[in-house]
C-alpha cells in the first residue's frame, strides 16, 4: 500500500442529501473517516441519522428515496447511490468493503435458518473455499466473537439465542469479509446496559485487530465518549458540528451542549427533572432565533 492510498480516507461524502417526496431527510452532509477511525452519528430521533447510515450502505427504498451527493466513496472508489424515486432501478445488495449492524439482529437473521448455515453462506459468498472449511472458518469466527460453545450455536437457530448472543453472531456475519467499513446503526439499544458494554469493547477490538472503520448510529452519548475517536451531530437532517469525541463537553453548538445536557449522570440525579429534546430546541430558537 503507497502512502497516498494509506493518507486516504475510507469513506468520503460530500454534500449529500436524502429525500423522501418533499421531505428532506439529510441536507449537505459532508464528513470522511479516517482507516480504522470510530465515528458516532448522533442527533434526536428523526434527525436524518439513519437515512444517512442507509444511503451510504445502499439500503434506500429507489420508490420512495431520492438520494444525492456531490462525493460519496469507499476507499477511492464511487459508491453508485444516486437514485432516483419512483424508478426501479438496482440497489446494491452488497458492497464489497462495507458491511452493515442493524439494532435488532432477529429481524437481520433468518428464523428459519441454523446460525451455521447463514455463516457458512455468507463465508462462501465472500471467498473461495468448500462447505466444510467455511464450517471450519464460521465456528472460529463465533469463537472469536466470543460465544462460549460456537459447535452448539452453530446448529442453534436465532430465536433459542439471548439478544447479546444474536448480535454477536451479526458482528461475526458483519465482520467475516473483513470490510473496509462497517456501519452499526443502535448496534446495543436493544440491549441491557451490561451487554450493551461488553458487545461495544467487542466491535472496538474486532474493528481495532482488522482495521476496519466504524460508523456508528446512537442516542448514547456515553457509548461515545467512551468508544469512538469522533463525533457527528445531526440536527434536523443536518450536520451541526463534528468534533473529537474527547472533546465533547468542548461542543460550541447549543444542540450538542442540549444533547449533553439530557444524558442522566449520577450529578443529575438530584435534579428534579432532566432536560428534555423540547426544552433543548426551545433555548435553540431563543439562541438562533
Ligand atoms: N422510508 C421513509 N419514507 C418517508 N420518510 C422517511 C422514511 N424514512 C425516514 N423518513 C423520515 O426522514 C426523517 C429522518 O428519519 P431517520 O429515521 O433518518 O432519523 P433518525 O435520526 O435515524 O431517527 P431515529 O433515531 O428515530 O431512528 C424523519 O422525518 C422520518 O420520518
Amino acid at each position: 500500500m503507497d502512502s497516498t492510498t494509506e493518507s486516504r480516507p475510507v469513506l468520503e461524502v460530500r454534500d449529500l442529501s436524502v429525500r423522501y417526496g418533499n421531505s428532506v431527510a439529510v441536507s449537505g452532509a459532508s464528513f470522511t473517516i479516517a482507516r480504522g477511525q470510530r465515528v458516532a452519528v448522533v442527533g434526536e430521533s428523526g434527525s436524518g441519522k439513519t437515512s444517512l447510515a442507509n444511503a451510504i450502505a445502499g439500503f434506500v427504498d429507489p420508490m420512495s428515496a431520492v438520494v444525492e451527493s456531490e462525493v460519496l466513496s469507499l476507499d477511492g472508489s464511487a459508491l453508485q447511490r444516486t437514485f432516483t424515486a419512483g424508478r426501479q432501478e438496482r440497489i446494491p445488495r452488497r458492497t464489497p468493503g462495507l458491511s452493515m449492524v442493524f439494532q435488532d439482529a432477529m429481524s437481520s437473521l433468518d428464523p428459519v435458518w441454523t446460525v451455521g448455515s447463514q455463516l457458512t453462506a455468507v463465508l462462501r459468498s465472500t471467498e473461495r473455499c468448500t462447505r466444510s472449511e467455511a464450517r471450519e472458518r464460521a465456528t472460529d469466527l463465533l469463537d472469536r466473537v466470543g460465544i462460549v460453545d460456537p459447535r452448539r450455536v452453530m446448529r442453534a437457530r436465532p430465536h433459542e439465542l439471548s439478544g447479546g448472543m444474536r448480535q454477536r453472531v451479526m458482528i461475526a456475519i458483519a465482520l467475516s469479509g473483513r470490510p473496509a467499513l462497517l456501519i452499526a446503526d443502535e448496534p446495543t439499544s436493544a440491549l441491557d446496559a451490561s451487554v450493551a458494554v461488553r458487545t461495544m469493547k467487542l466491535l472496538v477490538e474486532l474493528t481495532r485487530t482488522q482495521g476496519t472503520a466504524l460508523l456508528m448510529v446512537t442516542h448514547d452519548i456515553e457509548l461515545c465518549r467512551r468508544f469512538t475517536d469522533h463525533v457527528i451531530v445531526m440536527y434536523r437532517g443536518e450536520i451541526v458540528e463534528q468534533l473529537p469525541s474527547a472533546r465533547l463537553d468542548e461542543a460550541e453548538h447549543p444542540y450538542t451542549q442540549g444533547l449533553l445536557q439530557c444524558v442522566p449522570t449520577l450529578a443529575s440525579a438530584g435534579l428534579e427533572q432532566l432536560p428534555t429534546f423540547e426544552s433543548v430546541r426551545r433555548s435553540i430558537e431563543e439562541v438562533t432565533g
